[in-house]
């Protein structure tokens, strides 16, 4: 793809620290009642959670709904402050570096800031020209990066509000991708994309981190996703990080515990949590 974006040369850290380095980390929510205002109900969205993600890596985080993945991804962000722990990303300190560490870090989900009635062009150099890019090629970047992406030509200029929701979520890693962040951390980037689509936003992804030197953590449902596009992945379950490792990793653990062969990811994810991907986690009680 011959698009030029901004280097982030003069963003880019020192080469001898992990991209994050996660430490303890927890996270309570507390439900009160609104009648008496009495706790009613505590979450343990993050229990106690440590893992390094290496420079580069692509980096899966799979867990049934409610497990903590987008609780994780939004603290990585800087989004939500965790209870307890550390984080470090590329070094800094996610607390005291917050301003530095937003610089390098986008984060793409489903409920990505846009201006709605605006089009995918406008809102795109809008935010490039936040990141200080301006000048000439940056219209025809924008509609090559979204051609690329699979949307057609002819939707770049019509208002966002107009557009569907996969449609607006490749509008999302436009953003990320132009933007050229170290760290991207993706929530869900291909949930409800048509098969085609999905396609052509793991390939854009893949694409970001070889010729990008990007680093990704990437929160899925998908296990064919994870496994073609994780180097690692974590597996979250109740908030607790039950196991990182790559899938053939898991798959190995998984057999360890089932005491027999286990073939797929999904099986694996099955011995590993005692639950299915596709179901619910239960709320919990009050302490
Ligand atoms: N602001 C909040 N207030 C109260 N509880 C919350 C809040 N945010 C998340 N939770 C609870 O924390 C737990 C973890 O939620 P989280 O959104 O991180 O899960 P998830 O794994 O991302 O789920 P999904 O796959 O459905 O997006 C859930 O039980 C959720 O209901």
């Amino acid at each position: 793809m011959s698009v030029t974006v901004q280097s982030p040369a003069t963003r880019r850290p020192t080469a001898s620290v992990p991209a994050v380095t996660v430490e303890h980390l927890s996270k309570v929510f507390v439900r009160y009642s609104l009648v008496r205002r009495r706790p009613l109900q505590t979450v343990h969205a993050l229990d106690d959670v440590s893992f390094d993600v290496h420079r580069k890596e692509i980096f899966g985080i799979l867990g049934v709904n409610g497990s903590g993945k987008s609780t994780l991804i939004r603290v990585l962000s800087t989004l939500l402050i965790p209870d307890a722990g550390t984080v470090r990303i590329f070094g800094l300190d996610l607390r005291k570096d917050e301003a530095q560490i937003k610089r390098l870090i986008n984060r793409v989900s489903v409920e990505a800031s846009f201006f709605k009635k605006l089009s995918a062009m406008e809102n795109l150099l809008y935010a490039l020209r936040l990141y200080g890019r301006a000048g000439g090629g940056l219209r025809t970047d924008i509609v090559e990066i979204l051609e690329r992406l699979g949307l057609d030509r002819s939707r770049v200029n019509q208002p966002l509000e107009q557009l569907s929701r996969g449609m607006q979520q490749k509008v999302a890693i436009a953003r990320a991708f132009l933007t050229s962040p170290v760290l991207l951390l993706l929530d869900e980037p291909t949930t409800g994309l048509d098969p085609r689509s999905k396609r052509d936003v793991q390939e854009f992804i893949l694409q970001l981190r070889n010729e990008h030197d990007a680093t990704i953590i990437l929160c899925t449902h998908d296990m064919a996703e994870a496994e073609r596009l994780c180097d690692r992945i974590a597996v979250i379950d109740s908030g607790r990080l039950i196991a990182v490792d790559d899938a053939e990793g898991l798959k190995r653990r998984a057999a360890a515990i089932a005491g027999m062969p286990v073939d797929t990811l999904e099986e694996a994810f099955f011995h590993l949590t005692g639950r299915d991907l596709h179901e619910d986690e239960a709320p919990s009680e009050v302490d």
